[in-house]
Order: C-alpha cells, then structure tokens, then sequence
C-alpha cells in the first residue's frame, strides 16, 4: 500500500479540511477487551442549523409583523379602539379586563357605547369585527348561513397538537360534509326521542338530590357550579351515550368533569394568543399545554370506550340502550371498523359530550345566582312548582311543558348570562353594514352577551326580569340567540332547556336555598361563560321525597 498523501498525515488546526472534528481516542472497558473510542463533532453543521434556526425565528416574526401591518391597513376604515401595544393589540385590553374581574364581552359592551355598533378589534394578527345589528345577525345567519371561519373553529379540533374535537359537527367547517353529519344526529333530538328520556333524566336528578341531603344542614357551603355540573355530565353520558356507572354525582374527584374544564381552558387560550400559547417556554405555560393535552385524551379515552362498547355489542348482535351513539355508530360492514372511521366517531363525541355538558351546567348555575338575587322571583317559581309538580317523584315531560313562569326565568337567565357569549362567521363577500364596508374574509363576530344588554332593544337591560319574556316582542328579534340561529343552530337546546327544568324543578321542589351573603357575582368566560365564586349556597330541607329507583 502507497504513502498517504503528506496533507493527510501532518497535524493542522481543527476544519482546516473537513467539517467533522475528532477527538480521542479513549480507551473504554467492555468485558475483557479493550475499545478505542473517538468523540466526532459535526461542527459546521451545528453552526449552520443554528444560523438557520436563527433567520427562521427572524423570518417568522417579520412575517408576524407584516401580517399585523396589514389587518390595521386594511381595517383602517372601521371605528376601533385605542391599543396600547401595536403587536398584541387588544389583547392587552383583554388581560386587563380578566384583572379587574369582567371579560372580552364585557369589554365588548363598553366599546359599543363608545364607538356604535359596527367596529373592529386585533388580538396580536387576527381582526374581530363586531356586528352588533340585528338585521346583520339575520343576514349572515339566516339568509346566506355565511360559514364559520377558519381561525377560530379550527382552534377547538386540536389542542395543542392532541386532536380534540376534530371533524366533529361543532368544528366542521366544509357545509357539504356538515349537513351530512347533522342529518345523521337530527333524530337524536327529536321532541319524541326526547321524552323517552325523562327517566333518565329523573334517576340523574334524584341522585344528587340524595347526595345534596347530606350537605343541606343551612351552615354547609356547597358549591352548586361543581354540583350542576356533575348532573349535567352524569345525563349527558347515560342518555347520549348509556355509560350507567360513571359515579359522577357522588364522586367528589370530578375527573371527566375537571378534564372537560381544562379543555375549554385550551380552547380560551388558543383564542386568545394562539401563537404564544403553543410556544410560550416558561414552566407553568408548559404544565398547562400538558395538562391539557391529557384532558383532551382523558374526554376521548372515555369515548373510545363507550364506542368500542357498542361496536362489541353490534358484532355480538346483543340488545343495547337507544342512545345517541346509536346513530353514530354506523357500520355497514365489519370493514368498517377502522382507525380512521372510529377517530371520527371520537370526534362527535367529543363535540357531544363538550357542548352537552358545560353550557347546560353554566345555564343551571346562573339561575340560582340571579334567582337567588331576586326574592320575587324565587317566590314565584317556588309556587309555580309546588303548584305544578306538588309532591311528585317523578317529573313527566308534560310537567316541564307546565312551567311557564320557569320558561320565562330560563329565557332571561340566558339573556342576562349566556353559556356561549357569541358566534362567529365569516363574509364570503364584502358587505356593508351601516356605511361601514367589511372586507370579503372577515372574522365576524355576532355577540349575544352585547346585543342582550342593548338599550336599543331592552328595557333597562342590567336589570334581571322575566317578565319581559311575557310579552312577545319583535323588538329584540335576532338581538338575542343564546342557542344561534339557521341552519347551524344549536342541536341540543330542547335537550338542554328539558334537562334543567326536571333539575331545577326538583332542586325547588326538595330544597330552600340561599346564597353566601356578600359574594358578588362575577363572570368570566373561559369556553363557557362561569360564575367565578362557582354559586356558593346554602340548603335546607324543604320536603323529603325521591324516588325510590
Ligand atoms: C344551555 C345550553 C346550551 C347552549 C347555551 C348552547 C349554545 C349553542 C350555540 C350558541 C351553538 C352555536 C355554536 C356556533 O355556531 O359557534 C351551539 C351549537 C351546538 N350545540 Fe349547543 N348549547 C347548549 C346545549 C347543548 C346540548 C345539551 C347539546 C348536546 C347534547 C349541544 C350540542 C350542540 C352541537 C352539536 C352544536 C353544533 C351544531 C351545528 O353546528 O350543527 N348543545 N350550541
């Protein structure tokens, strides 16, 4: 064998030839024998992939940037208010306004006094335009059933990278696709497939009546939030999706419900600072994303369960409850249980289960705050339920259809306090609304919580009354949608307003309440809009009966 070439045998500074650097070698036991071993650095490459990791960094925030230039650019024409920081925008606003005990609708509310009811909000890259006329909500949500933008929907199919509610009917923006979903689940919230619930509805009811007696000694703080909202998940999964043994109620853990919490957690935060939130390094944001994340499988590990439970039960041909996921599950051949066609399945019932749960638990929650605020009122619904259902134990469908006044104190409730503050859409076209022209592509928001406390179309609209229900009004017609409007309307509203009447019902039948004096109500909206002192009350025993099941 030749000579190596001198170059090659002379010793040089290191990368003077080549990009991998050597150093050894070290001598390193294995057993008996001995082993060279050298350490081989790639030098240059880590250089590289560190300039370029680098000029991306760079790159993204002047796309960010240029992005932000724009949307004040292009929205330039629209009344909007001042922001204190030109890259986040009204997020700061936001922040504030968390701070001092109110919420984004709230600041909604201010803004309309201030600036009309058509103008424009940033959060760091992203425009919400307000539309807060009822014609416009007619327009967009009825007329051209105008879809639902991207920006914000999507933000609900994955958390944080760990899919959510996916393609599920809530979330799924292709309008094709959707009616197909919708057309499936329809039956599901038939008024006549409804009233073939109120056992269930009844068994749910009766066990936290039971769990409640222990608590009802008038000195015991019990937190009627968490309470309504163990009933709500402890319905919503036997009925939907016959799952009997989930011991919700007398569960004081509250797992499903504390991972259903964390999700709307994620949702609100992704809303809200969609960028930062994903890569926010500090330790407490990173607990969180992982925190989250986890609800998120925790919700659909339940709902592989209830799934493959009646998969099993289809293949074995076996009886099986009438449940929601009967008209899920659709398998026309055993080829058909795939990964991909059960994920879907995940998918709506997780929408299901979300949407189910926290707004009809919300809903319940400020009832008994307002009710309990207003000693009239709460008189009248004790009478309108003694008279109704009197010594009852079970509560029929034809006793909730009886309880006007609760009618009236419900619809008000959802005024005053709605679970979902709003929706949003987007224009396909521009349109002009007011003079104002809002550009093709917008992210619309038409906003629930600000058009019911509107003076245009409310009488004195803080003021808490019921009354105003009696009468039916064309003045506030699309100024009030706490379940949407059109086609996209919420699916579950029977559902929902069914179950808290047999709950309240019941509660005011069995039990006396009042609140923790000197607790004020405060809202937040996290999701949901909540109660922030979770309806701190005290119970006492009004009469003593539940149904012997
Ligand atoms: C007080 C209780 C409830 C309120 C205030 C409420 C409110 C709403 C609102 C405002 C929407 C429209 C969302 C949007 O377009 O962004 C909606 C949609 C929906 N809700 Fe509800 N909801 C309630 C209870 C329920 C219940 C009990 C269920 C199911 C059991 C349910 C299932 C759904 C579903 C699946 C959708 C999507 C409908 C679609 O896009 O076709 N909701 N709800």
């Amino acid at each position: 064998m030749s000579d190596l070439p001198v170059d090659r045998v002379e010793s040089s500074p290191p990368f003077t030839y080549c990009d991998v650097d050597c150093f050894g070698p070290w001598l390193v036991k294995e057993g008996r024998k001995e082993l060279k071993r050298r350490l081989v650095m790639f030098f240059k490459f880590l250089f590289l992939a560190c300039v370029l990791i680098t000029l991306l960094f760079v790159a993204s925030f002047l796309y960010l940037f240029s992005q932000i230039l724009y949307l004040r650019w292009r929205y330039r024409h629209l009344p909007s208010p001042k922001t204190k920081s030109l890259f986040l925008g009204h997020a700061v606003d936001m922040r504030e306004v968390g701070k001092r005990g109110g919420h984004l609708s709230m600041l909604y509310v201010e803004w309309q006094k201030l600036l009309g009811s058509v103008f424009v909000v940033f959060i760091v890259n992203r425009e919400i335009v307000l539309c807060l006329e009822p014609a416009f909500v007619k327009e967009v949500m009825i007329t051209s059933n105008s879809k639902k933008p991207k920006q914000f929907y999507e933000t609900a199919k994955y958390l944080f990278g760990q899919r959510f509610l996916g393609g599920g009917i809530l979330t799924q923006l292709n309008n094709i696709q959707w009616a197909k979903q919708r057309k499936m689940m329809n039956p599901a919230f038939r008024r006549g497939y409804l009233k073939e619930l109120m056992g269930q509805y009844n068994d749910s009811v009766d066990e936290l009546m039971t769990y409640l007696k222990q608590k009802a000694d008038g000195k015991t703080e019990i937190l009627m939030a968490q309470q309504f909202n163990k009933v709500s998940l402890d319905i919503i999964a036997k009925v939907a999706f016959g799952e009997y043994n989930l011991n919700v109620i007398s569960d004081d853990a509250m797992f499903l419900n504390t991972a259903i919490e964390d999700t709307f957690d994620g949702i609100a935060m992704q809303l809200k600072l969609s960028f930062f939130s994903r890569i926010d390094p500090r330790k407490e944001a990173r607990d969180r994303r992982n925190k989250i994340k986890s609800s998120c499988a925790v919700v659909r590990n339940f709902g592989r369960k209830c799934i493959m439970r009646r998969i099993q039960a289809m293949k074995d041909g076996r009886d099986y409850p009438m449940t929601f996921d009967s008209y899920l599950v659709h398998l026309p051949n055993q080829d058909s249980i795939t990964e991909y066609n059960i994920s879907h399945m995940i998918d709506e019932f997780a929408t299901f289960f979300v949407a189910g749960q926290e707004t009809t638990a919300q809903l319940m929650s400020f009832t008994c705050e307002y009710v309990g605020r207003h000693p009239q009122v709460y008189q009248k619904l004790k009478e309108e339920t003694d008279e109704v259902i009197g010594s009852k134990t079970f509560i029929s469908y034809e006793d909730t259809c009886q309880l006007k006044y609760m009618n009236l104190v419900l619809k008000e409730v959802l005024r005053i306090a709605p679970p979902l503050t709003g929706v949003q859409r987007t224009n396909e076209e521009d349109i002009i609304v007011n003079g104002l022209k809002i550009p093709a592509g917008s992210n619309i928001s038409l906003n629930t919580y600000a058009l019911g406390r509107d003076e245009r179309f409310w009488d004195e609209p803080e003021v808490f009354n019921p009354e105003r229900f009696r009468e039916k009004s064309s003045r506030h017609m699309y100024a009030y949608f706490p379940f949407s409007l059109g086609p996209r309307v919420c699916i579950g509203q029977q559902f929902a307003l069914l179950e808290a009447k047999v709950v309240l019902a019941k509660f005011l039948q069995l039990y006396k309440f009042t609140l923790v004096p000197n607790v004020q109500l405060k809202t937040y909206i996290a999701g949901t809009l909540k109660p922030v002192h979770k309806t701190p009350l005290y119970l006492n025993v009004r009469r003593e009966n539940v149904r012997s099941s």
